[in-house]
């Protein structure tokens, strides 16, 4: 199982007041957020380099990225009712999100023709 231990802030199993558990929640909120930046900037990659609206959805993909989270998760000691919901949220919104970069990238196309 992979650890995450963050310097300044003590581990879940030594926390003894709420303050702790709080500080230790916001410093790992930090990292979980750099982290899901990193991933939109892949979906921003991915409507740069794909060709077509239709083909921001990616039903097969869709399922294969959560088969992969959930052996991670496994792995890890995430509970799977808390991967799962999450994932499959977080990859609607990056849905979302890689189709309005694509309108984007297709309305600037569209300008300089
Ligand atoms: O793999 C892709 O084609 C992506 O655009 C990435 C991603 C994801 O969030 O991981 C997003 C949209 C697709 O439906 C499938 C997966």
């Amino acid at each position: 199982m992979t650890t995450h231990r963050l310097p300044h802030v003590r581990d879940p199993e030594d926390c003894a007041t709420m303050a702790e558990v709080r500080a230790g929640v916001d410093a790992l909120d930090r990292h979980l957020v750099s982290l899901l930046a990193r991933r939109q900037a892949y979906m921003e990659a991915a409507a740069r380099i794909k060709e077509a609206p239709e083909d921001v959805r990616v039903p097969w993909r869709i399922e294969e990225v959560v088969t992969n989270v959930l052996r991670e998760a496994r792995k890890s000691g995430l509970s799977p009712r808390i991967a799962e919901p999450v994932w499959r949220e977080l990859i609607e919104r990056s849905i979302a999100h890689e189709a309005e970069a694509f309108a984007g990238r297709s309305a600037v196309e569209t300008i300089k023709e």
